[in-house]
């Protein structure tokens, strides 16, 4: 799986084009574009400007010398290349397992090219069996958990390996819906983002164009229809 990861990785690389504004993605899978732009930014192949999803992705970036920016002070982003945790045949997809959706969310929401790089383990018929993270407001959560289980969505306030709460780059936190099947990503979306508290949820719909699927030792891409 890991060979897959950076087989991937690497190949989404080729997607970049010199004087590119470029969205760096967040989790496993992206570490390995990140380290081969890296590469070829040291090389000299590539002269590009960098936009992070994450404080992790930050500091891999800042350590290879790939130059950054923020959100705010570039006009576009050319292509943004990011992981995913499943992806359904209409390609709508879950991310967030690294708990960075909304930052992720807003930067590929202002990308003209968007580009999931995953293993073929990513690739379901339906989504939900990976459980749905919202990120949420500290404020009230264990109310807002509540709602949510009394809508049958079992969700489940992340915690760290050591038992803390998790919170993400913004200080908020993570709630999980473990839902096992999403039968309409559309409406669910839309109901979760009426709920006061939640900051975004990790349903990405309609947000993709291409997916690089590492498969069998290769790198298949799908084009979003
Ligand atoms: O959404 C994400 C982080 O918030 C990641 O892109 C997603 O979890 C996939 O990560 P990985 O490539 O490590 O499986």
């Amino acid at each position: 799986m890991e060979s897959l990861k950076k087989q991937v990785g690497y190949a989404s690389v080729n997607y970049i084009k010199d004087g590119m504004t470029v969205g760096l993605g967040t989790g496993s899978t992206a570490y390995y574009m990140v380290e081969k732009l890296g590469q070829e930014i040291k090389k000299g192949n590539l002269n590009i400007t960098a936009v992070t999803t994450s404080k992790k992705t930050a500091e891999q970036a800042e350590s290879l010398g790939i130059p950054l920016k923020d959100l705010n002070e570039v006009d576009w982003i050319d292509v943004t290349i990011d992981g995913a945790d499943e992806i359904d045949p209409q390609f709508q997809g879950i991310k967030g397992g690294g708990g960075a959706h909304l930052i992720e969310k807003i930067v590929a929401s202002y990308s003209n090219q968007v580009i999931w790089i995953v293993d073929e383990s990513k690739m379901v018929n339906q989504l939900g069996d990976f459980p749905l993270p919202l990120e949420v407001i500290p404020f009230g959560h264990q109310k807002l958990e509540k709602i949510l289980q009394e809508k049958g969505y079992h969700p489940e306030t992340r915690l760290t390996k050591e038992g803390q709460l998790f919170t993400t780059d913004n200080d908020n936190f993570i709630i999980d819906l473990h839902l096992k099947n999403i039968t309409d990503p559309h409406a669910l979306a839309q109901e979760l983002s009426q709920l006061p508290g939640i900051v975004e949820h990790g349903l990405f719909l309609d947000m993709v164009d291409i997916v690089l699927v590492g498969r069998n030792g290769q790198v298949e891409t799908l084009k979003a229809p």
